[in-house]
């Protein structure tokens, strides 16, 4: 896995055509960010998610890098002045302190739209079909848009001490952060060219796991080493966010993060997806994360 997470990285520190003459300063920013570390978990599910297939990794790796992109983006926003306003991210200074509000807005934008260019011509390249390309692209739109992650961060912000009850919480969870993890290991599968029921499993595995994911976001906010997370911890309580810990504490929390991690490895073990190892691999490795 960790092998993936270098190639991932390898690839991403060359995304910007050579010849397209980006004005400096917004594409040390873009890089900035992209290139500062993070676990590379959407793009490790790309490539699990086709593996489990039998889709070859090499096709998996621009979609990969893709969602990465798009992911990188949000947290570029998300620690914005205007919504988290947080100070560190992936162990360094967030990208607004050092560039610039103006100048992270734009890294944000040039990261996102960057995404959908970089999927498109790499599918052209390497003989990714027209129809999974297209299904691709349909869905990092939709599940990355104004009714997934974008959604959902509203729904975050507007939430912010307003949420009532667990199930608002949920629907906050599913869209800010579960969707970008179901588009991945969806996009995984079209890679494979996997069948309806193949991706279904696949999206009720990263419903489930991005769900268990957010929630321990949530407590290593709260219990965490900054050191070791390489944001502020405690973010949460300042912003007087209503969080898992906060409605049910910690214990609680954690026991729900562990059933919802046995929920997500059931949904691979009806027999649909040939080898799922990794997936469930990578599930148990979430459950024990530090960072
Ligand atoms: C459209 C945008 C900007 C989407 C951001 C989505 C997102 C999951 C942010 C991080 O959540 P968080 O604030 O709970 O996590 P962290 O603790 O990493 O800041
Ligand atoms: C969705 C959330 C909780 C934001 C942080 O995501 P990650 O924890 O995957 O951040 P990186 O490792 O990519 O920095
Ligand atoms: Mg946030
Ligand atoms: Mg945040």
């Amino acid at each position: 896995m960790k092998e993936i997470a270098e190639a991932v990285s390898t690839r991403l520190s060359s995304s910007l055509p050579a010849v397209w003459n980006v004005p400096e300063t917004l594409s040390q920013a873009m890089d900035y960010s992209l290139m500062a570390g993070g676990k590379r978990l959407r793009p490790l599910l790309v490539v699990a998610a086709a593996e489990a297939l039998g889709g070859s990794r090499d096709a998996a790796m621009p979609v990969a890098c893709a969602v990465e992109m798009v992911h990188t983006y949000s947290l570029i926003h998300d620690d914005l002045p205007a919504l988290d306003n947080d100070d560190f991210r992936r162990g360094k200074p967030t990208n607004h302190k050092v560039f610039g509000e103006a100048m992270a807005i734009l890294a944000g934008d040039g990261l996102l739209t960057h995404a959908f260019y970089s999927v498109v011509q790499a599918s052209r390249q390497q003989g990714v079909s027209a129809e999974s390309a297209l299904a691709i692209v349909e869905e990092l739109s939709r599940f990355a848009g104004p009714g997934g992650m974008v959604g959902g961060q509203v729904a975050d912000m507007q939430g912010e001490q307003g949420v009532t009850d667990l199930d608002q919480l949920r629907y906050i969870h599913e869209h800010k952060t579960g969707d970008l993890i179901v588009f991945s290991v969806r996009a995984g599968g079209h890679i494979a060219s996997g069948n309806a029921e193949q991706l279904e499993a696949l999206e009720r595995y990263g419903r489930a796991l991005g769900h268990a994911f957010q929630i321990q976001d949530d407590i290593l906010d709260l219990i965490g080493d900054e050191s070791k997370l390489g944001k502020k911890t405690q973010s949460d309580v300042i912003q007087q966010k209503v969080t898992y810990p906060y409605f049910i504490g910690i214990e609680a929390s954690r026991a729900e993060v562990e059933r919802l991690t046995s929920e997500a490895k059931q949904a691979l073990q009806n027999g649909a997806i040939p080898n799922p190892q990794r997936l469930l691999e990578i599930a148990d490795l979430l459950l024990r994360r530090d960072h």
